[in-house]
């Protein structure tokens, strides 16, 4: 029995690829592709066994912001299942190894994913590439301290407006944080779907020069009125100026009732513990991988991104099992990144090199786990020299 995969053309297979999804998923609401589809047009894959669907793949077009704020095309890859009935006979294998080839094909640059589990991934060649925080605000102990800047007015938006204003909001933004990825049509759409009703919008800046925003809801509700511990989840925070994510913090703090804000998806180096004069106001409950990145064309992601000017070069040995093209070795630089015949300073695998790209690892990590090996000690250091970024990497899109 050999697994077919196609690129899904017509509408009723594409929604039969969503339910395989969802039936893989377990815990997911129900989804069905409504009169506006949920996946973009020739970018669902089906895996069929003896005629049936019984897998499935999409990716929606994108881009990902890389260190020194470059947008590379990126395939946003997502909704990846099985059927139970069909899983460990190489359905995912085959799904993935095509996904990639086609995503190459299209000219992507990467592609990137968040994992249902941690050990399905790596053997495409995807690795960590960043991770996010969640935060807990106990509002009794939040007192900004004196030294906060001002900031900006925030206004509650109307939430039948949301979903339009929103993607406005995101899109006029320009954001260019390292990790930060474009949020197509398809993404607001799957959001919705899944939301429903935004419950609370807030919005920070005049009218048409928003710079940011954040969707809220409260949780356990049956004692609300009476409840000791009142608490609101921030489902989408987007800061994008520093005036923006204060302003929206003192809104959080002004919400009268409750007692604890949480804070689904925050960057590792937010600046939150440090707004308030007792630190222990912002508890971090959990950190959580979050982008998992395929570097698909490597010469052209490694030349995207920059790299500490005056550093010294260094020679990475890459290697990838599944996109063969990419193996070699690599002069990475400030002044540029070149294929050459020559022996290596440091040798690792594609997924590995994915850990490093955007700055949530570093390389001596690599070394020390057995995943690089150092031609000579110390040269990890010198790749970490050039490597440096000036923030932790993080999307803040789930998908
Ligand atoms: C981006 C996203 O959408 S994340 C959501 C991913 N989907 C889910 O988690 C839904 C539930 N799970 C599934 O649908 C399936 O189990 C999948 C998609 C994870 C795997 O599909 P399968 O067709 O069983 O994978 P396939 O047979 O190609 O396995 C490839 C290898 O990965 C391993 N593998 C697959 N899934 C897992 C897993 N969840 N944990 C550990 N190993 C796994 C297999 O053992 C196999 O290893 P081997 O080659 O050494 O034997």
């Amino acid at each position: 029995m050999t697994v077919e995969v196609r690129t899904l053309t017509n509408d009723a297979d594409v929604r039969a690829a969503t339910d395989v999804f969802r039936t893989a998923m377990v815990g997911l609401p129900p989804m069905t592709e409504p009169d506006r589809p949920l996946s973009e047009p020739g970018r669902t894959l089906g895996a069929r066994l003896d005629g049936q669907l019984v897998g499935a793949a999409t990716s929606f077009t994108s881009w990902l912001a890389v260190p020194g704020g470059a947008r590379v095309p990126h395939a946003a890859v997502t909704r990846v299942g099985v059927l139970p009935t069909h899983t460990r006979r190489g359905v995912l294998t085959a799904l993935l190894r095509r996904q990639l080839d086609d995503i190459a094909a299209r000219g992507e640059v990467v592609a990137s994913l968040r994992a249902s589990e941690g050990l399905i991934y790596e053997r495409f060649g995807y690795g960590v590439a960043s991770s996010f925080v969640r935060l807990n605000i106990r509002r009794a102990r939040a007192r900004l301290r004196d030294s906060v800047p001002p900031s900006g007015e925030v206004r509650l938006l109307d939430r039948a407006q949301a979903w339009k204003v929103l993607p406005q909001i995101y899109t006029a933004a320009d954001i260019r944080w390292t990790g930060a990825i474009d949020r197509p049509e398809y993404w607001w759409r799957q959001q919705e779907l899944m939301t429903g009703d935004p419950a609370y919008v807030a919005v920070h800046g005049p009218v048409g020069a928003e710079d940011g925003f954040l969707r809220y809801h409260p949780i356990d509700t049956a004692q609300w009125f009476t409840g000791a511990d009142r608490t609101i989840v921030v489902d989408d925070l987007v800061a994008t100026t520093p005036a923006a994510l204060l302003g929206l913090v003192r809104y959080l703090l002004s919400v009268d009732l409750v007692h604890t804000i949480t804070i689904a998806f925050a960057a590792p180096d937010n600046p939150l513990p440090h707004l308030f004069t007792d630190p222990r106001a912002v508890e971090t409950v959990a950190v959580r991988d979050e982008t998992w990145l395929r570097l698909v064309d490597v010469p052209a992601a490694l030349n995207a991104r920059t790299y500490r000017e005056n550093a010294a070069a260094v020679l990475v040995e890459v290697r990838d099992d599944v996109l063969g093209a990419n193996t070699g070795v690599y002069r990475i630089a400030a002044d540029g990144v070149t294929r050459v015949d020559a022996t290596a300073d440091l040798r690792t695998d594609v997924a590995a090199l994915a850990a490093v790209y955007l700055g949530a690892s570093s390389w001596r990590q690599l070394v020390v786990s057995g995943r690089a090996q150092e031609s000579r000690p110390g040269v990890a250091r010198s790749a970490d020299e050039l490597f440096v970024t000036d923030e932790q990497p993080f999307s803040g899109t789930f998908f």
